[in-house]
C-alpha cells in the first residue's frame, strides 16, 4: 500500500482487536522469540529512556518478524506520578511499516493493544502456571467480559473468587464494580492473597508490596509492574522461593527490580515453557516477570491492520 498511513485510533483499535484472534497469536510469538532464531525474529531489548525530572519514562520498542512480513515499533510512556492530570499513566502508540520498502503503512493508538496484549499474556502464563486444581469444566460467569472471553479460551479456568487490593480504595471499589459484581475490595494486600491460587500485580510500586509469607505454596504471581531496574514489586522471599519464568532473559536481567535486586535467576522463558523445551513447575510456586515484549504489540498491530483493510476495502 502506498500514499499516507492509515491512522486507526482507540475506538477503533477497541472495535477490531479481539482476545479470541490475540490469544493464539501472541502464545506463537512468544514462542517464536524464545527460539532466538534471526531468521524469523529480530526483537532487541528495547531502549529505555528515563525521564527522572517527571517520574517516568520512554521505552521505544522494535520488532521485525521476517516469516510474517511484520516490521513494526511502539513507542511508550509510562509515569510514576499522581497529579491531577486525566492523561493515562501509560501512553502508547504504535507504527506499523513496510519490511520491503520501509513506509509507513499505520499509525495506531496503543494504549488499548498494550492493555490487551499484557493481560492476555499474563492469562497465558497463569495456564501454564496454576496448578491442575485450579481448572474447572464450568464456564465462568458473571464476570467482566474480557475476562470471560480470556479465561473461557483456555477451556475453563474457573475463577472462584476475585480479590482487588489497590492503595486507592476508591479504585479498588470502582475496578470492583466494573466487573459487574463478582468481585471483592480488601483493605489489605495479604486479605486479598492469602490463600489465592493466582495472583496478578499491576502497580507502579517501587517497593515491594508482595510479601511471599502470604503467598500460598503452589500459586501462580503474574507480575506486571516493576519494569525499572530499581522497582520492586515482590520481595526478596517470594523470588527466592518461586520458580521464575520471564518474558525475555536478557531484558529481565536489564530491567526488572524484581529479579536484579533479589539475584533471583530466570528458570525459562514463557516462550519456552509453550515449545515445550522447559517445563511449567505447576505445583510448586510460579512467578511470570512481564516485562512486555516488542513482538506482542507487533502481532496485535498487524491483527488490528488486517481487519482495518479488510473493512476498508469491503466498504
Ligand atoms: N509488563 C507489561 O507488559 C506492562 C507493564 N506495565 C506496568 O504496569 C504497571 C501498571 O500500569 P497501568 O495499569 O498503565 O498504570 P495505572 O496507573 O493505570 O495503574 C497503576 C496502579 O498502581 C497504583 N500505585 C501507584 N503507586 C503505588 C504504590 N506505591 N503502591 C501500590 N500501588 C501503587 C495506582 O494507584 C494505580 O491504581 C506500571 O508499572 C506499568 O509500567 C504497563 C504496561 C505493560
Ligand atoms: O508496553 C510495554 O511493554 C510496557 N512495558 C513496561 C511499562 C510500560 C509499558
Amino acid at each position: 500500500m502506498d500514499g499516507p498511513p492509515a491512522v486507526i485510533w482507540r475506538e477503533e483499535v477497541e472495535r477490531l482487536l479481539r482476545y479470541e484472534d490475540l490469544v493464539p497469536r501472541l502464545e506463537q510469538a512468544l514462542g517464536l522469540f524464545s527460539r532466538r532464531d534471526a531468521a524469523a525474529v529480530l526483537q532487541p531489548v528495547r531502549t529505555a529512556v528515563p525521564l527522572s525530572k517527571h517520574g517516568g519514562f520512554f521505552l521505544l520498542m522494535p520488532a521485525y518478524m521476517e516469516q510474517d512480513g511484520v516490521l513494526c515499533t511502539k513507542l511508550v510512556c509510562a509515569y510514576k506520578r499522581e497529579d491531577e492530570s486525566s492523561l493515562p499513566a501509560t501512553q502508547a502508540t504504535v507504527m506499523l511499516l513496510d519490511p520491503l520498502y520501509g513506509n509507513v503503512k499505520a499509525v495506531m493508538d496503543g494504549e488499548v493493544i498494550t492493555a490487551m496484549r499484557t493481560a492476555a499474556v499474563s492469562a497465558i502464563s497463569a495456564k501454564a502456571g496454576t496448578p491442575s486444581r485450579v481448572s474447572r469444566p464450568e464456564p465462568l460467569r458473571g464476570l467482566h467480559p474480557d475476562c470471560i472471553v480470556v479465561f473461557n479460551l483456555f477451556n475453563v479456568r474457573l475463577l472462584l473468587q476475585v480479590r482487588v487490593w489497590s492503595h486507592s480504595k476508591e479504585r479498588a471499589e470502582s475496578f470492583v464494580a466494573s466487573l459487574g459484581g463478582a468481585a471483592s475490595a480488601c483493605v489489605l494486600v495479604e486479605a486479598a492473597v492469602s490463600g489465592a491460587d493466582a495472583i496478578v500485580t499491576a502497580t507502579r510500586s517501587t517497593e515491594p508490596l508482595l510479601l511471599g509469607r502470604w503467598v500460598k505454596p503452589g500459586a501462580h504471581v503474574a507480575a506486571v509492574g516493576a519494569c525499572r531496574p530499581d522497582w520492586r514489586e515482590l520481595d526478596d522471599r517470594l523470588m527466592e522461593e518461586a520458580v521464575v519464568y520471564a518474558d525475555s532473559r536478557e531484558a529481565a536481567m536489564v530491567e526488572s527490580g524484581d529479579i536484579i535486586l533479589s539475584g533471583a535467576e530466570v528458570f525459562a522463558e514463557l516462550g519456552e515453557v509453550l515449545n515445550g523445551t522447559k517445563p511449567a513447575h505447576r505445583d510448586k510456586t510460579t512467578v511470570f516477570k512481564s516485562l512486555g515484549l516488542a513482538v506482542e504489540d507487533a502481532v496485535s498491530a498487524k491483527l488490528v491492520f488486517d481487519q482495518w483493510e479488510d473493512r476498508t476495502s469491503s466498504v
